[in-house]
C-alpha cells in the first residue's frame, strides 16, 4: 500500500534555509510533502492539522501543547544577538510610555517577547498595533516597531544608515535579562500523527537533525549559495547561520521556554508551568 507522504512546514526565511539545505543532500527532500509559508501560517495550519509536522512558533506551540510533541535538539533560538528579530526604535525604549508601537503581523513570540522586555524591564506601556512587516510603512505610524526574520535581518545590516533609529536585539535583551538562551520556534509533531505513524516521525527528526549537521558543516556554501538571491553578503549570512542562530534544543533552550512561559503565561492563552513533552529519543526507534 502507498503512504502519503508527512506534510511538512518550512518557513520562507533564510533563518530556516540551514535546517532545509541538507535535505536535498540526503534525498529525505523527496520523502517530504512541503508548503512553505510565514511562521504564523504554518503554525495555524499544524495547530488545524492541514501540516503533521514542522516548525511552530514558541508561543503558538505553548498554546497547544497538548496537542503537540516536540523534536529533540532542534528549533530556531539564540543564546546572545540572533540579528532577526528586533525593536527599531525612533526614541529610546525607556520614552515609549503611552506611544504607538507596531507589532509585525508575521510574529507571535516575538512580539509577545518586546512587550514583555518593553513593559517588565524597561517599564513601559507602549499603544501596540499589528501592522505588516514593513519598517518603513511601521515607523510612518509608530516610534517603533518589532520585526523578525529577513525583514529583522535587514533592519539589523542597514541600521548604520539611519541615525533616526536605533536597532534594539531581543535575543540579546532577552539573554542579558535572564542569563538564558530564547527559543522563537520549535519543531512539533501533531500528537495523534506520533501515536499512528511513530517511526515516520522519527525518521523525518533524524533527516532534519542529519540536515543542520551538514548545513553547520557547509554553512559557507550555505551562505554562498543564499547570498545570490538575497540582497545580504556570504560572510553575513554565515555569521548569522553559525553564530547568530542556536538550532538546538536541550537542557539550556528548555530552560529559557520554561522561564518565558512563567513570565507571559498568565495572560498569554497557557499555563506558566505547562509541560513541554518531548519525542522520545529517534535514534532507538
Ligand atoms: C529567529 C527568528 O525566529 C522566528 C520568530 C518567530 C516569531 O517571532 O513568532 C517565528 C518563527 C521564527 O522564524 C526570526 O524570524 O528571525
Amino acid at each position: 500500500m502507498r503512504t502519503a507522504r508527512p506534510r511538512v512546514g518550512h518557513i520562507e526565511f533564510l533563518n530556516c534555509v540551514p535546517l532545509y539545505w541538507g535535505l536535498g543532500r540526503t534525498g529525505a527532500l523527496l520523502d517530504l510533502d512541503l508548503t512553505r509559508d510565514t511562521p504564523e501560517k504554518l503554525s495555524d495550519q499544524l495547530v488545524n492539522g492541514r501540516l503533521d509536522l514542522g516548525p511552530i512558533t514558541c508561543v503558538e506551540y505553548l498554546r497547544h501543547a497538548d496537542e503537540l510533541v516536540v523534536l529533540p535538539d532542534i528549533a530556531v533560538g539564540s543564546n546572545g544577538p540572533v540579528m532577526s528579530c528586533v525593536i527599531v526604535s525612533t526614541v529610546p525604549l525607556d520614552q515609549l510610555d503611552g506611544r504607538p508601537v507596531a507589532l509585525g503581523s508575521t510574529s507571535r513570540t516575538s512580539v509577545r517577547l518586546a512587550r514583555l522586555l518593553l513593559e517588565e524591564r524597561e517599564g513601559v506601556r507602549p499603544e501596540y498595533f499589528s501592522c505588516p512587516p514593513d519598517l518603513d510603512a511601521m515607523l510612518a505610524r509608530a516610534d517603533a516597531a518589532v520585526l523578525i526574520g529577513d525583514e529583522g535581518l535587514r533592519a539589523t545590516l542597514e541600521a548604520h544608515r539611519h541615525p533616526e533609529y536605533t536597532v534594539y536585539d531581543l535575543g540579546q535583551m532577552w539573554q542579558e535579562w535572564t542569563g538564558l538562551p530564547f527559543v522563537f520556534a520549535v519543531w512539533a509533531a501533531r500528537r495523534e500523527f506520533v501515536e499512528r505513524q511513530p517511526a515516520l516521525v522519527a525518521a523525518v527528526h533524524r533527516a532534519f537533525l542529519e540536515s543542520r549537521d551538514i548545513s553547520l558543516l557547509e554553512a559557507d556554501q550555505v551562505a554562498a549559495h543564499a547570498a545570490r538571491w538575497e540582497g545580504f553578503d556570504a560572510p553575513v549570512l554565515e555569521h548569522y547561520f553559525r553564530e547568530a542562530l542556536d538550532f538546538s534544543l536541550s537542557d539550556p533552550q528548555l530552560a529559557g521556554i520554561a522561564e518565558f512561559a512563567r513570565r507571559v503565561g498568565h495572560d498569554s492563552g497557557f499555563a506558566p508551568d505547562v509541560t513541554v513533552r518531548l519525542l522520545a529519543d529517534s535514534r532507538a526507534v
